[in-house]
């Protein structure tokens, strides 16, 4: 099949809830041909979801069967501390194992995606040739509903396709490191020396959504006052002093050296870390959590897509009407027009 042959044809604007539109995907055969390995249809999948098609709900629908293997890692650090660097070690250590690999790298900054950035080029080139490994970029920003709903869905592809791990690479500001520790079954903080990213951790919060700090660029001087002055932070906060808590292990690495890096202990950090999240139950509860604010969200996103229908309508005028004449209040007036909804 050619890819215009796959060609989403839509004639009206697509939504997040993927309501609107005509849909020409041939879903049940690009869901086929991921599973075997195809990462032109992986890709095209990623592109369906991301894009919002009218295919997304026949997507989703055909993916879940297919979903919950994956182990899900979310990698989240300050712009420059070596996010490309470690996930690419990370790749190359876990591919070592036999581990199939899926990589979301998301620039919530970014108004481009579809693995068009150049960093993401260079990386492809490293595990070109590779069929264990996808590595896609996606951009939040301009998208409908950003990071939060289209993530997920491309959580899913990769999932389905097969992959053991999918790693969420994403740079820490704003909302984005939480977004991510959302997703993620184990969420991995990267700061380096000198950066003042331990002071920078506490503030944006860093410190509760991490699992395990990755101290990069161990390299260079301060990388050991860096660590001291993590462990004085986790020792503040209460959370992980507690009888049955995970204490956030600290893990020095030099990403960027080819053996002898660290990127090993890491790997049995998040190893250690997924026992626990088993033993404990807290695996099961995020995963919930994790689907509920998935549920939620597209929830909203039809909701409010279906207010967009009635903006306008005669029924809201009728009830404008009334409001405006005393004979209802808006309250009211907003609960019938939910309940028609
Ligand atoms: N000395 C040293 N340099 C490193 C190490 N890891 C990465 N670097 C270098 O640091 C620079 C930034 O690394 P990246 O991996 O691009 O960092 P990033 O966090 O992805 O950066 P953004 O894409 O800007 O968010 C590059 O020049 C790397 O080669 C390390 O362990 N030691």
């Amino acid at each position: 099949m050619t890819s215009e042959g796959l060609a989403v044809q839509a004639d009206a604007p697509a939504g997040p809830t993927g309501r609107r539109g005509r849909r020409a995907a041939d879903v049940p055969t690009l869901v086929e041909r991921a599973r075997e390995g195809d990462a032109r249809s992986v890709a095209r999948l990623i592109s369906l979801v991301e894009d919002a098609s009218p295919a997304l709900r026949e997507v989703a629908a055909a993916l879940a069967p297919h979903t919950g293997h994956a182990q899900v890692l979310g990698l989240t650090g300050s712009p420059g501390v070596g996010k490309s660097t470690t996930t690419t070690a990370l790749v190359r250590a876990l591919r070592a194992t036999g581990k199939r690999v899926g990589v979301l790298a998301v620039d919530p900054s970014s108004p481009f995606s579809g693995g068009a950035l150049l960093g993401d080029r260079v990386r492809m080139q490293d595990h070109a040739g590779d069929s264990g490994v996808y590595i896609r970029s996606m951009a939040s920003r301009g998208h409908l509903g950003g990071l939060s709903w289209s993530t997920p869905q491309a959580l899913r592809v990769l999932d389905a396709a097969g992959c053991d791990v999918v790693l969420i690479e994403t740079v820490g500001v704003g909302q984005s490191e939480l977004e991510i520790a959302s997703l993620a079954d184990t969420t991995l903080v990267l700061v380096a020396p000198g950066m003042g990213d331990g002071i920078q951790a506490a503030k944006a919060g860093i410190l509760e959504v991490a699992d395990v700090f990755v101290v990069n660029k161990a390299d260079r001087d301060g990388a050991d006052t860096t660590v001291r002055d993590l462990r004085y932070m986790l020792s503040l906060g209460g959370r992980h002093s507690e009888a049955g808590q995970w204490r956030p292990p600290i893990v020095k690495t030099v990403a960027s050296r080819d053996a002898d890096n660290g990127i090993d202990q890491v790997l049995e950090k998040i190893e250690t870390h997924r026992e626990w999240l088993a033993a404990s139950g807290e695996g099961q509860r995020r995963r919930s959590e994790r689907a509920a604010r998935e549920i939620e969200a597209i929830a909203l996103a039809t909701l409010r897509e279906r207010m967009g229908d009635v903006h306008g309508s005669a029924a809201l005028g009728t009830l404008a009407g009334r409001v405006v004449a005393g004979e209802s209040d808006p309250y009211r007036a907003a609960d019938e027009l939910l309940d028609e909804l």
